[in-house]
């Protein structure tokens, strides 16, 4: 087979290497993510994040551990694990659900499956991207939250390959990036990807982003989702609801963008996404260095819920659905 890459996966059919996110933007360390516990572990410490990226790294790591013979018992539990290592984004049950149906059919089956959802999510991005693209006037500053680029998919993103997307055609003329506390994504991850790609850009803290919005600095904010509920609530980044909110108070347009994969139809309504609790020593410091006392409780819920109402609208791949077409249940007919 042909070798399939993207900015964060290397894959040739045995062998599965994952970028280590956890050590960018200082260091590219490339570490293998063919055994599926291993995975798991990525997945948890968020070396492997974005919810299109940790499913199709899961369903490649079980293809490549189909590949080295795995049995079905094994490939079965495997699977049961990869699909509960974070249980925010839908994307990852999603894509381990796909692949468990192929389970019986042996490895080539599962290795085609996981190929084909790769090759989905390159597409799906650049649908994501023609339809986002239209929403913008001409050189717009935009502002952005968490990562949602080529390190959160493995093709140009969701969000930000819309944004992406908008400046090579000149709709976009500055990117304001949160930092995103507590893992810090956008300073990290977001901030790398629009340097690469040559795209003017400024950093701010997340409690920042108020006076830009107050002073009409920013034209339209666009983030990516972990779930978008049948209703059109959605989970993102924690820290992405108050933007909204922020967002409606200043008549800025606020717009989440996600592929079909992201959407639980079986989700009636924002409240029933679970929400990932991680360490609260995420809050207290970082990289060894502690800020607060070891012992200070710590609130560190990974993801918030933006209800519809607080939405302008969602892009995704089968089109543009406004905040009125969300109330009308336009979801369910698109699916
Ligand atoms: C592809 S973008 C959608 C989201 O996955 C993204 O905005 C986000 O919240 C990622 O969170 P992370 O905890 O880094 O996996």
């Amino acid at each position: 087979m042909n070798p399939m890459t993207s900015l964060a996966l290397r894959y040739d059919g045995r062998r599965l290497l994952i970028l280590d996110q956890t050590r960018l933007p200082r260091e590219e360390a490339w570490v293998d993510g063919g055994d599926p516990d291993a995975m798991v572990g990525h997945i948890r410490r968020l070396a492997v994040r974005g919810a299109p990226l940790i499913g199709v790294a899961a369903a490649l790591a079980l293809a490549v551990f189909a590949e080295s013979g795995a049995d079905e018992s094994s490939l079965r539990q495997a699977a049961a694990s990869l699909r509960a290592a974070r249980p925010t984004a839908v994307n990852l049950m999603w894509a381990m659900d796909r692949m468990a149906e192929r389970i019986p059919l042996g490895a080539p089956a599962l290795a085609a499956e996981a190929e084909a959802i790769f090759r989905e999510d390159v597409a799906l991005c650049e649908a994501m991207a023609r339809h986002g693209v239209s929403l913008l006037g001409a050189g717009e500053a935009v502002l952005t939250h968490c990562n949602s680029g080529a390190l959160a998919t493995v093709g140009v993103g969701t969000a930000l390959g819309v944004i992406l997307r908008a400046w090579e055609a000149g709709k976009v003329r500055h990117v304001y990036v949160d930092e995103t506390r507590p893992l810090l994504q956008g300073a990290r991850l977001t901030a790398w990807e629009l340097a690469r790609a040559g795209v003017p850009h400024t950093l701010l803290t997340d409690s920042m982003a108020a006076i830009l919005l107050r002073d009409g600095r920013i034209d339209r904010v666009l983030v990516g989702a972990d779930r978008v509920a049948a209703n059109g609530d959605f989970a993102n980044k924690v820290g992405t609801y108050g933007l909204a909110v922020q967002c409606r108070f200043h008549g800025v347009p606020f717009h989440p963008v996600a592929p079909w994969s992201t959407v639980d139809l079986a989700c009636p309504a924002g409240a029933g996404i679970p929400i990932e609790m991680r360490d609260a020593a995420e809050v207290r410091g970082q990289g060894g260095r502690a800020w607060a006392a070891d012992d200070t409780p710590a609130f560190n819920p990974s993801f918030d819920v933006t209800p519809a109402a607080l939405v302008t609208s969602l892009v995704t791949d089968r089109g543009v659905a406004t905040a009125a077409d969300l109330q009308a249940g336009i979801l369910a007919r698109l699916g």
